[in-house]
């Protein structure tokens, strides 16, 4: 029998092949242990079941980058945002590491680390398709949390709860240690945002939803509507020419299938919805990077090999992995 045929997305030059970048970066939030994620993942057999299940051809340099030589001796507040300069650096290098894959047509796998990474990760693919296709991309951030506090609103001063402010230049900063290396070739356009899996959103960053009309479906619509017909309106929402990068948060997950990680909040997606979210993302054959965040096996250590699973499961959902 031959393999089934993973889709490739017709806008890679080489479908079927996958950058990895294994970032075990914890700066943007407080709770050690979400580092140890990538390791984590990758010595479950993620790699090797996207290689030998999915017939992927793996570029990775066996190295899970931890950015300590970007981690500055003083790093003040700044603005309120706490290590401001190293998650600054961090993203800055990641930012390439994941162009330099996107450049050439590869699909890019991030593994993180905490969602303060996806600066790094959503620049660099924005980038390098705006460089090979001269159209801008699409976001889809499955997530509890809309994570994009401006920070002066933000309620912790944690840099993961910022990253799509300064991805769609709601928040900015000139300073060049400080995001100020993120130029227009690396933004996300509001309109080209869609989030599904809300149910913790801070005051301050509903009216950013609401001024300027980002599309957003909560657990509330995923009542409502299920599961199918939200992701069918989250797609239609962004169009079918489009580039994707898919950013999903475990912590969209209910805990009761990803305990382990920094911020949960009950009342989330069963593993099967983000599973499906997932498979049909991957279905519309223009997904082009998914970074997989805030898997942290030090917390809930009873849960953190479920939670691992679960990741391992969204990340093959999303490669191609089909159920028949
Ligand atoms: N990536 C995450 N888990 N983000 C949680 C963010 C929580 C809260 N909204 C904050 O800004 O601090
Ligand atoms: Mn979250
Ligand atoms: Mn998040």
């Amino acid at each position: 029998m031959t393999l089934p045929p993973t889709i490739a997305s017709r806008f890679l030059s080489h479908p079927n092949h996958l950058g990895v970048v294994a970032v075990g970066f914890n700066g943007g939030q407080c709770k050690k242990g979400v580092e140890a994620a990538p390791m984590a993942l990758i010595e479950s057999g993620l790699l090797t079941q996207l290689r030998e299940d999915l017939d992927y051809d793996i570029h990775h340099d066996n190295i899970i980058h931890y950015y300590e030589q970007d981690i500055p001796a003083e790093d003040p507040d700044h603005r309120g945002m706490k290590k401001p300069r190293a998650v600054s650096a961090a993203t800055e290098r990641i930012s390439s590491q994941v162009y330099n894959y996107a450049k050439d047509g590869k699909f890019v796998l991030t593994l993180g680390g905490d969602h303060s990474i996806a600066i790094g990760t959503i620049s660099g693919t924005s980038k390098a398709i705006r460089e090979r296709l001269g159209r801008e991309m699409a976001v889809i951030w499955v997530d509890a949390h809309a994570d994009i506090n401006v920070p002066e609103m933000s309620p912790s001063g944690n840099i993961h709860g910022m990253p799509m402010a300064f991805l769609t230049r709601l928040a900015r900063e000139d300073r060049p240690d400080i995001f100020g290396w993120l130029k227009d070739e690396h933004i996300v356009s509001t309109r080209k945002l869609v989030y599904i899996g809300l149910r913790d959103v801070d005051r301050g960053e509903k009216k950013l939803l609401r001024e300027h009309g980002i599309k957003a479906f909560s657990m509330h619509d995923i009542d409502r509507h299920g599961i199918g017909r939200v992701v069918e309106m989250a797609l239609a929402h962004i169009g079918n020419d489009t580039p994707i990068h898919l950013s999903f948060d475990v912590d969209a997950l209910d805990p009761q299938w990803a305990p382990s990680t920094g911020t949960p909040v009950r009342g989330g997606l069963t593993l099967r919805e983000g599973d499906f979210i997932c498979e049909c993302v991957h279905e519309t054959g223009n997904l082009v990077a998914m970074d997989l965040v805030e898997v942290n096996p030090s917390l809930e250590a009873v849960g953190a090999a479920e939670t691992i699973r679960a990741g391992c499961s969204l990340v093959r959902s999303a490669l191609g992995d089909t159920l028949l």
